[in-house]
């Protein structure tokens, strides 16, 4: 068996077997969910992060490139308790360090106690604890990735032409492709910008819609898409997804704060405030709105903690989501916020979630 080690934070070291060679470091992080780990391993929120699942089998049905959330893997790492060929070959190829054959839950057990830590990971023939160590002394904090939306956005406009519906400018700041399918499918055309761009670009564009996208990191540094929140809000409808809720809360006056481990699963119940409906969510985030500031009201929480799942504001025209209503994985319980996001242009706006 070929060796692999991981360094915590902390001082232990994990020793593993390598699934695919290399040296590498991040944020480690563990997710619960059961399936869906060819969505997860190229969901560009995961960039500088090391991905834990706490299921203990992960590849059991392949890989296949149309369940791909984008064109390549963004875990720094991956870790679990046993990998199948196939993902360990896909990693390899892909140049991701992976390990197996360690306890993850004890390492999920540790993560839970003392938070998201950093890691290092060396794997593979000439892999050594001194090595791990080495990667995770090199390791920044998540926060310090100060433009870490350079590594995950588009680089110029891409638009995908919908049908008759409405025009929307998703800022792309590390965005799921499921997201831009969601709107396609109900007849938008899409427009997928730099995760940078100016103002003056999205008013030669002139959408009915303004959608921040899901993305990695600090929404702290993500200080453009904010800018852009702040001029267009009142004139365009909102939209936000994950990292685009955090965005949308802090231009608004609101504020973030880093999780202690965060919710990463495809499980995480919800419960509507205003129908009283719980659902079943997707989620993967390690930042939270911690107030939503004096427009916005929240109007979904997280069951388990009370966190902030839904932020809107009638007035402004504003809906976002901290879970992702675009599943993939995960259930399809949300989809209709996208109809929500759409009816928002014209007048003929409903109850974002309808009662049973
Ligand atoms: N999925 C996301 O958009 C994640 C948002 C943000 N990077 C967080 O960890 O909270």
């Amino acid at each position: 068996m070929t060796a692999a080690y991981v360094a915590l934070e902390g001082g232990s070291v994990v020793e593993a077997r390598c699934r695919a060679p290399g040296t590498s470091h991040g944020e480690l992080v563990f997710t619960t969910a059961y399936t869906g780990y060819e969505e997860s391993l190229t969901d560009p929120s995961y960039e500088e992060q090391v991905l834990t699942f706490s299921y203990p089998l992960i590849g059991n049905y392949g890989v296949r490139e149309e369940r791909f959330e984008d064109d390549r893997v963004h875990p720094r790492a991956v870790v679990a308790r046993e990998l199948t060929d196939d993902v360990a070959e896909w990693l390899t190829e892909e140049g991701v360090p992976a390990v197996d054959k360690l306890d993850t839950r004890d390492l999920v057990g540790q993560i839970r106690e003392g938070g998201a830590m950093k890691c290092g990971i060396s794997a593979g023939p000439d892999a050594s604890p001194e090595k791990a160590k080495e990667a995770l002394a090199d390791c920044p904090g998540m926060s310090d990735h100060t433009d870490i939306g350079a590594q995950v956005s588009v680089s110029q406009r891409e638009t995908f032409e919908g049908g008759d519906g409405p025009d929307v400018a998703l800022v792309d700041c590390g965005a799921k492709g499921s997201i831009t399918d969601s709107l396609l499918d109900r007849g938008a055309t899409v427009h997928v910008l730099p995760y940078d761009v100016s103002p003056g670009e999205v008013a030669d564009l002139d959408p009915d819609v303004l959608f921040v996208s899901n993305g990695p990191g600090d929404p702290a540094n993500f200080a453009a898409a904010q800018s852009l929140v702040e001029e267009f809000v009142g004139e365009i409808p909102l939209a936000g997804i994950c990292l685009g809720q955090q965005i949308v809360a802090r231009a608004l006056g609101g504020t973030t704060e880093k999780m202690d481990f965060g919710h990463r699963g495809v499980n995480q119940p919800v419960r509507d405030l205003r129908s009283d409906r719980v659902v079943m969510t997707t989620q993967n985030h390690g930042y939270t709105v911690a107030e939503p500031g004096p427009k916005l009201d929240v109007t979904q929480v997280n069951v388990n903690d009370d966190t902030a799942e839904g932020l809107e504001s009638d007035d402004l025209d504003v809906i976002t989501r901290q879970y992702h209503p675009e599943a993939n994985p995960g259930p399809h319980d949300s989809l209709d916020f996208f109809d929500d996001v759409l009816a928002m242009v014209g007048d003929e706006r409903r109850t974002p979630v309808a009662a049973d």
